[in-house]
C-alpha cells in the first residue's frame, strides 16, 4: 500500500497534479486544505484571518497525522506551508510514503499566481512590484523542507498530465 504525498511552494501544481494523478492510478485523492475547509467549516482566508496561523498550523498537523494513520492508498496534495511546520517534514521519509517535490522555478511560479492569490493569504494582494523578490526569499526559505521529499520532479514547462507520468514512474 502506497501514500503518494506531493509537495511544494504555493501554484506548483499539487491540487491539479494530484487530482490527475489519483484518477489515472484509480487511487483516492485528498487534498489538505479542502480538509481542513471541511474539518473547520471555514475557508483558509476565514482560517487565517478568523484563527490565526498558529491555529491553522496545529489543526493541519493533526489532521495529516490522522489521514497518514489509516492504512489507506491514496494521493495527497499537501499546502505550500505544511512540510515546513510541526516537524510535518518527517511524514515526507515514512517507508509507507511516496513523497514527490514539485519543483518549480520562481518565474512559473509568479507566473502562475499573478492574480491568483485572493485565497492564499501568505501571498494575498502582493502581487506587485516586489512580489517576485517576495516568492524567491519564501521559496530559499522553505526549500530545506521541500527537499525532505524522496523525489523532486521538475514541472516548469510539462502539463499536469506529463508530471502525472512522472509520478507514475516512481510508483511502478
Ligand atoms: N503543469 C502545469 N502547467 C501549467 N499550469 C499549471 C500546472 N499545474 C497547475 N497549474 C496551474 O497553476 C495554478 C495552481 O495550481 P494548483 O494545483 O492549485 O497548485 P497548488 O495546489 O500547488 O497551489 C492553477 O491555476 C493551475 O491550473
Ligand atoms: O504556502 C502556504 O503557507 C499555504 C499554501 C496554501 O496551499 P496551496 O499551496 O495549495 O496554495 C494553503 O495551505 C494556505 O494558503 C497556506
Ligand atoms: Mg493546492
Amino acid at each position: 500500500m502506497k501514500k503518494i504525498i506531493l509537495a511544494g511552494y504555493m501554484a506548483s501544481g499539487k491540487t491539479t497534479t494530484g487530482s490527475l494523478a489519483a484518477l489515472t492510478l484509480g487511487l483516492k485523492h485528498y487534498d489538505l486544505d479542502t480538509l481542513m475547509e471541511r474539518h473547520t467549516a471555514k475557508s483558509i482566508p476565514q482560517l487565517f484571518t478568523e484563527k490565526g496561523e498558529v491555529y491553522f498550523r496545529k489543526t493541519e498537523h493533526e489532521l495529516l497525522k490522522t489521514i497518514l494513520d489509516t492504512g489507506d492508498s491514496f494521493v495527497l496534495s499537501l499546502g505550500g506551508g505544511t512540510p515546513c511546520y510541526a516537524n510535518n517534514h518527517l511524514f515526507l521519509r515514512r517507508d509507507d510514503v511516496v513523497s514527490v517535490y514539485l519543483r518549480a522555478g520562481i518565474d512559473e511560479l509568479v507566473k502562475r499566481l499573478q492574480g491568483n492569490t485572493a485565497y492564499r493569504p501568505q501571498v494575498a494582494g502582493q502581487d506587485g512590484g516586489t512580489f517576485r523578490e517576495f516568492v524567491a526569499k519564501h521559496l530559499f526559505d522553505r526549500s530545506w523542507y521541500y527537499y525532505q521529499a524522496k523525489h523532486i520532479i521538475n514541472v516548469d514547462d510539462k502539463t499536469p498530465g506529463a508530471v502525472v507520468e512522472q509520478i507514475i514512474q516512481l510508483v511502478s
